[in-house]
């Protein structure tokens, strides 16, 4: 694992010195939106409109943020027009590699050459997801959370599907929600794991279970994060719950409970994965393998664990869950 200094690869770990062991994740600097129209979208410049079949998706399988596009392409039906590649799941010295087989646009073997062809003298790290436009050959974004309501919106023409995982009634609930997911759950769990001090591992893991235990009462009594209806929130919680039990417990030692713990929490991630179409996007293998393989300083012998079992096709009970609390 490293990133591009000037556009030269540097093997390295994250630096956690600086923020008294404290895991700190870097913003993500591609940030182009594609467009109807091909105006600029609300950051970075215009020119990206919307065309199928222009736009590629370069992923992870074993990635949360990435996994967050893969289900909204999904779900949108978007998958005939927008093309995707996958990284193999160990990400070792060079970051992020297409292997066996390269990439199949220019036959590129490592991600950070996307990267350099796009930016030259890039300097930052590497990350999947990344929304490539094959007509300008460059990164159009790597921030999942914009890609998602790109898919959600300007690629809505092309869209088998017309439903909306951020509507304007709710956009306020969902920013909020978002908001506090992200920082105690999404990245929560990552800065347990990646805490190189007691102090920085405990303050995180206190903020996770303590969101997961509101975030459990609260489906007690909502069907969904927002209320009676699926949007982009519950699938951001989504792909950090489906790795908890497989990865995170073990592995970023967040072990206060598992998922399979909370009865509404362990339902409503039942619920979600049973949806059509979702499973698709969850490979346990790569998510298993990327993390236990890849992390050689929290893990030296990359022994990848044989359990748990799971079992997300238990039925999830959920449809008990009337939503009588008005949203708006
Ligand atoms: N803000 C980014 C974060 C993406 C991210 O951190 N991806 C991880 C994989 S789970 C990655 O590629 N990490 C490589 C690195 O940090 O060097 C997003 O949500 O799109």
């Amino acid at each position: 694992m490293g990133l591009l200094v000037n556009g030269k690869w540097h093997d390295q770990w994250y630096d956690t010195k600086k923020h008294q062991g404290r895991f700190v994740r870097e913003g993500a600097q591609f940030r182009n939106w594609v467009t109807v129209d091909g105006k600029p979208g609300p950051s970075g410049t215009g020119g990206f409109t919307v065309e199928s079949n222009r736009y590629h998706l370069y992923v992870s399988y074993a990635c949360p943020w990435a996994h967050r596009t893969l289900i909204m392409r999904q779900l949108k039906g978007l998958n005939a027009h927008i093309g995707v590649t996958t990284v193999h799941p160990h990400m070792l010295s060079h970051g992020w590699e297409f292997r066996p087989e390269p990439e199949p646009l220019y036959g590129l073997h490592r991600l950070y050459e996307l990267y350099i062809k796009t930016m030259p003298d890039y300097t930052g790290r590497v990350t999947v997801p990344i929304l490539w436009d094959q007509q300008r050959h460059v990164i159009v974004n790597n921030e999942s959370s914009e890609i998602l309501r790109m898919l959600n919106y300007a690629f809505s023409s092309l869209a088998t599907s017309d439903s909306d995982f951020y509507p304007e009634s709710l956009r306020e609930q969902i920013d909020a929600m978002n908001e506090y997911v992200y920082h105690n759950i999404n990245n929560g769990v990552y800065r347990c794991g990646f805490a190189t001090s007691q102090e920085a591992y405990e303050e995180a893991f206190n903020e996770l279970f303590s969101a997961l235990d509101s975030l459990e009462t609260r489906l007690g009594k909502l069907r969904y994060l927002t209320g009676n209806i699926i949007t982009e929130a519950d699938w951001r919680l989504f792909t950090t719950l489906i790795r908890f039990d497989a990865v995170y417990v073990g592995h970023f030692k967040t072990n206060r409970n598992m998922i399979s713990d909370y009865p509404h929490l362990s339902g409503y991630l039942r619920e979600l994965y049973q949806i059509p179409g979702i499973r698709e996007t969850v490979c346990f293998d790569h998510i298993k393998q990327h993390y236990y393989y890849s992390h050689e300083h929290i893990n030296p012998h990359r022994i990848v664990p044989l359990g748990p079992e799971l079992d997300l096709d238990a039925p999830h009970n959920r449809s008990a869950i009337t939503c009588t609390v008005n949203h708006h």
